[in-house]
């Protein structure tokens, strides 16, 4: 099964949850899953990995994949990679995480990728997420909120994966913090985009394995997603 890149329109728009409910509905329906977050940044948990969003992914996904495969290279500071390598020395290193993920590869049926900020956050001068995405040679599925603001965002998002030529799956409206009614939404961004939306989530209250499969077997086409 083709493994996939969760990418945004933005950070905080809920890449982790919505790829923490794709990997237990998808590992429900027998895929074995595994997961990934190229690079992480921000400050690190005391115990466990250090990045939360590996920590919810790797549960999610009932997955023990050593943290060095999963999540190559983690940033002390809440930028991108450009950033703190300016900023700390730290220079990115681009041919682990590919080999990182050449290795899960061969570890899981499926590997959900988690991006990093919106697709354009930077990773070298000239090498953002969508070269990432690019040189993995997977789709994307984009996650949008549903707030003011996101039609501007979700164009942009669309527009710069038809530049890179990166495949996009679908777009999923993450509606945890209400803005336009869904309804409305969807049929702006298809009929704006030409990308089909692949459903929305609402506000999830509980993160536990029967919650998360429940929300998203409902709430997402899932045929749509694996076709
Ligand atoms: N569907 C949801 N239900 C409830 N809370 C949510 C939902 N989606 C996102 N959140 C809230 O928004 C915060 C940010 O979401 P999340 O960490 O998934 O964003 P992200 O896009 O992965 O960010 P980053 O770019 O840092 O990886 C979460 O910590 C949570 O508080
Ligand atoms: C720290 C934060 N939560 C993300 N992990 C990193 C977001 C990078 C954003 C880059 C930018 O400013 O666009
Ligand atoms: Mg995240």
């Amino acid at each position: 099964m083709k493994s996939l890149f969760i990418a945004g329109t933005d950070t905080d728009v809920g890449k982790t949850y919505i790829t923490a409910g794709l990997a237990v509905v998808l590992r429900k329906m027998g895929v074995d899953i595994g997961v990934m977050k190229p690079f992480a940044a921000g400050s690190a948990q005391k115990k466990g990995y250090k990045s939360e969003d590996v920590e919810i992914l790797s549960r999610a996904a009932h997955a023990c994949d050593p943290e060095n495969l999963v999540n190559p290279q983690f940033f002390p500071i809440p930028a991108s990679p450009y950033t703190a390598w300016k900023k700390l020395k730290i220079k990115p290193r681009i041919p682990i995480v590919l080999s990182s993920f050449k290795k899960l590869t061969k570890l899981h049926e499926m590997i959900l990728v988690e991006g990093m900020g919106g697709i354009m956050t930077p990773i070298l001068k000239d090498y953002f997420i969508t070269n990432l995405i690019k040189e993995m040679k997977i789709p994307t599925v984009i996650v949008t909120r549903s707030k003011v603001g996101t039609v501007n965002h979700t164009i942009m998002t669309i527009k710069m994966c038809e530049k890179y030529k990166i495949p996009v799956k679908g777009i999923i409206i993450n509606d945890f913090d209400k803005g336009y009614p869904v309804k409305d939404l969807t049929k702006d961004l298809q009929n704006l985009t030409g990308v089909p939306v692949l459903g929305s989530i609402p506000f999830i209250k509980d993160m536990s394995d029967e919650s998360l499969n429940r929300i998203f077997k409902k709430n997402i086409n899932l045929k749509l997603l694996l076709k």
